[in-house]
């Protein structure tokens, strides 16, 4: 029987020249793929092995340090001459060593136009659906073969439907929208399943926010996140690239595998807490858990809005001291704007320690690391047993708001209240 067709359906049948449903199984075309530190010189291994030679078009590849940058170790300092070696063999342009978290960069630097399909070899490769793509991660098997051949196995995917309206509370914002539907949905709640956000709260949504709701999909399992194209999409790009003005609007007899429906004026501020991401409640429920470190970065919540938020709830106070706070933009671009807006100056003169943009404390890869016992709140992502440090240690997520509230007392703090 016919029916209308969900945003990830529209993409795959455009990118495929011809209608594709979820449950179908296609060879799509890739218009991106994305490599960083981490991952890239394992892709590169898989290229190598399976014939490499040349890849599919170098200018689709991009090619980012952020996870290990500058190196903190030998083997990391390695990895990096072999990527850069890789991209200056392989004449890939879309390659720099500074600009910071992949992710970001990828968007601010206008790789990724609406409709596309983007693969990464990074779980929240997913963020790219802020601007209206379909874009997943891989693993390293599956982008060797993607940057030789440009093209990659999917199964469609069945799509859910998340709907929000109404206008956030001062000091609540998307953050919490996307920790509240985490905790909802669970951790594997949306497996392999496109999160198609829509409704006037996203509409009225800036490109940060959507990033924020987008880059959290994989928290759920979810195989992409998609916000279709709008308005702010295209003023978004209109200064980055040239693109398609594609209709990806679903159909309104699109088919759903669950539909979901939010007020976002009654959300407070949430917090999931150790050690999973689906563990949320809201701020009241943890106020005055004791914190040794507050992280404010990584691609979840490290662009300008995000430290104009932090900046905000900081006013002329100074962080308590008994903190560590590590803020990091999470790009080049996002440092400037933050530095020119003054807020560098204010966070140091605050007591923070400020980084240049890189993945930063989020992996606990690099530094930034916890002690056993130490309790640490974060902008990012992951709060798994030992995602930043020791498996003794505690990860809280939050918003930039409650994360620079809590930094401020030296403990969880409601945002609403500063
Ligand atoms: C290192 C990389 C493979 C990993 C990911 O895929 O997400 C990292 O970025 C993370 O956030 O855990
Ligand atoms: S900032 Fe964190 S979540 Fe984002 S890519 Fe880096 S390690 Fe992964």
């Amino acid at each position: 029987m016919a029916r209308g067709l969900t945003v990830a359906e529209k993409i795959f049948s455009r990118r495929c020249h011809r209608e594709k449903k979820a449950g179908d199984v296609v060879m799509a075309p890739i218009d991106a793929a994305m490599i960083h530190d981490i991952t890239g010189p394992l892709a590169i291994t898989q290229f190598w092995e399976m014939g490499g030679e040349r890849v599919f078009d170098p200018e689709k590849i991009i090619l980012l340090f952020d996870h290990q940058i500058p190196a903190d170790s030998i083997p990391a300092a390695k990895n990096h001459v072999m990527m850069r070696a890789f991209a200056e063999e392989q004449g890939i342009v879309n390659y720099d060593l500074r600009e910071g978290v992949c992710h970001q960069v990828a968007l601010e630097k206008g790789r990724v136009a609406p409709g596309d399909i983007v693969v990464g070899s990074d779980s929240h490769t997913c963020m790219y659906g802020a601007v209206g793509a379909f874009a997943t991660g891989i693993g390293s098997t599956d982008m060797g073969f993607a940057l030789k051949f440009g093209a990659l196995y999917f199964r469609v995917p069945e799509s859910i439907r998340v709907g929000a309206e109404g206008r956030f509370a001062s000091r609540v914002g998307p953050k919490d929208l996307i920790l509240r539907l985490t905790g909802d949905i669970g951790a594997d709640g949306a497996t392999y399943c496109a999160l198609e956000f829509g409704g006037s709260a996203f509409e009225e949504m800036d490109m940060p926010g959507r990033m924020t709701c987008c880059n959290m999909a994989i928290e759920m399992g979810g195989k992409a996140g998609i916000v279709p194209p709008d308005e702010v999409t295209r003023a978004y790009l209109k200064e980055r690239r040239s693109f398609d003005p594609v209709e990806l609007s679903p159909d309104s007899d699109a088919v759903y595998l669950d539909q979901r429906s939010y007020d976002v004026s009654d959300l407070s501020p949430q917090v999931a807490v150790p050690h999973n991401v689906d563990n949320v409640v809201s701020v009241e429920e943890v106020a005055g858990r004791k914190v040794d470190q507050v992280f404010i970065g990584s691609c979840t919540n490290g662009r300008f809005e995000d430290m104009q938020e932090a900046a905000e709830v900081l006013g002329n106070e100074t962080f308590s001291d008994k903190v560590r706070v590590i803020i990091i933009p999470a790009s080049r671009d996002e440092y400037l704007k933050t530095l020119r807006a003054g807020l560098i100056e204010r966070f140091v003169e605050a007591g923070a320690l400020v980084e240049a943009p890189c993945c930063g404390p989020c992996m606990g890869g690099a530094f930034g690391l916890l002690a056993p016992g130490e309790v640490s709140l974060s902008t990012s992502n992951r709060n798994f047993r030992g995602r930043q440090g020791s498996t003794e240690a505690e990860v809280y997520l939050s918003s930039p708001a409650t994360a620079a509230a809590s930094a401020l007392y030296g403990e969880i703090t409601d945002p609403r209240g500063v």
